[in-house]
């Protein structure tokens, strides 16, 4: 059984599109979480489903009937909205704007009834406003507001809940708590909700819709619809997806960056391992310059750190010899690098072969540490392979500090 069918809705503002063939059904039960860019429609869709703004094609059917052949009083008993502009002009107190939510059922010349009473006493405490009860709305804070409004939905007791950011001015407690008591005491509710925090989406919702440049970029379960390359390609970000310790939905952390701006930021390739390149390939990362790294150990904690963030790395399994293939990705590396990192690291034989191959681009090779900091298990040679790397022209930094100064002089002179 479908409650809301949506069916190659079309909106525009004047000769502005806004929405082009927005098609998706819900069931009783269901959340629906819609999320998107700023401007991509969010709100004008909640508006289409609410009858604010009439569709320029398309369709919406709640159980079964076209919107439009549904009185103003059918709708309102059937589709309750909590819009996300909170102001209210008349001085209404909270139980007159919790009993609005009665009004649907109550009859013209009638009056509300006991159970209307004990319904709005009922929601208002759900909502935690009962304290608020006699107050003048306009004197609450927005975001007991919010909860006010909240429960003059759940006054109405509708089929189709609509949500447009209805939790954004709730502090991270009532967010919870009022989603919660959404998703347990309205089982048999379609809720479609506008969220800008993708984690509470993710965390209730059964299904997202992302919306992206008027169109409906991914329809699915939060696990489905929110990876790495779809938050990509509609946000323009570049995240991490963990999985929520709790409920084993995606969990979502942006990897920010800031400081330089990417075009400015060149290509970089860090020579590591033993987990010295992780503070360097992270602070590179943040300030958005494009790099590889490698040839690391897959155990290695550098390389665990490089494939967090999604960076190439050159690997070979524990002890393995360098392979002829990686090494000669690993030329192909160094030649498309700007610049060269080798970060003061334990040396041993394996390792050795790719600082080895550092040499004919030593110039472009920043060293972080001086070659005592180096720890080395190959009995003096790695010493002698790093002093020849200085010696044809290899520069020698002795922090991290000073190294990303050297390559943000480096950059804006270049
Ligand atoms: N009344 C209106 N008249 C003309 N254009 C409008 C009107 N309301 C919204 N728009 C435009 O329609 C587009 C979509 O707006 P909408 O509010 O639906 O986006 P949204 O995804 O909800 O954005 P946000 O995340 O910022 O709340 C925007 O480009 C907006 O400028």
């Amino acid at each position: 059984m479908k409650t809301v069918d949506v069916v190659h809705l079309d909106v525009c503002y004047g000769a502005h599109q806004i929405l082009e063939e927005i098609a998706f059904s819900a069931t009783p039960g269901e959340m629906i979480g819609i999320c998107g860019p700023n401007g991509s429609g969010k709100t004008t869709l909640l508006k289409a489903m609410s009858r604010i703004v009439a569709p320029s094609g398309g369709e919406i059917y709640y159980n079964n009937q076209n919107m439009e052949n549904l009185s103003f009083r059918m709708l309102a008993q059937r589709v309750a909205v909590v819009p996300q502009e909170t102001a209210i002009n008349f001085d209404y107190t909270v139980r007159e704007i919790v009993m609005m939510g009665r009004h649907p059922y109550i009859g013209r010349f009638a009056s509300e009834s006991r159970e209307d009473h004990a319904i709005c006493d009922r929601v208002m405490r759900l909502a935690n406003v009962s304290p608020l009860a006699e107050m003048p709305v306009n004197a609450i804070s927005g975001g007991e507001r919010q909860r006010v409004l909240i429960a003059r939905a759940l006054a109405q007791e509708p089929d189709i809940l609509l949500l447009d950011e209805a939790t954004s001015h709730l502090d991270i407690s009532h967010q919870i708590e009022i989603l919660s008591i959404i998703r347990k005491e309205m089982e048999e509710t379609t809720t479609i909700s506008v969220f800008h925090d993708i984690n509470l989406a993710a965390y209730y919702c059964d299904r997202i819709i992302l919306l992206k440049e008027r169109k409906i970029a991914a329809i699915g379960s939060p696990e489905d619809v929110l990876t790495r390359e779809m938050i990509r390609l509609v946000y323009g970000i570049d995240v991490l997806i963990s999985t929520h310790p709790t409920t084993g939905r995606p969990y979502i952390l942006p990897l920010y960056t800031y400081g330089m701006h990417d075009a400015m930021a060149g290509r970089v390739h860090i020579v590591c391992g033993g987990g010295c390149g992780t503070p360097l390939i992270r602070r590179l990362h943040q300030a958005g310059w494009h790099l590889t790294t490698g040839i690391l150990n897959v155990l290695d904690s550098d390389y665990r750190t490089a494939e967090e963030l999604g960076i190439p790395a050159l690997s070979e399994a524990p002890f393995a010899p360098i392979s002829e293939a990686s090494s000669s990705l690993l030329m192909e590396y160094f030649e498309k690098a700007d610049k060269i990192i080798l970060v003061a690291m334990p040396v041993g034989r394996g390792n050795l072969d790719n600082i080895r191959l550092l040499h004919p681009h030593a110039k472009k090779t920043v060293i972080i540490g001086s070659s005592e900091s180096f720890e080395d298990y190959t009995g003096g040679e790695a010493g002698c392979v790093l002093g020849s790397l200085i010696e044809n022209g290899a520069r020698v930094e002795t922090s991290l500090d000073s190294a990303m100064l050297h390559l943000r002089k480096q950059t804006n002179s270049g």
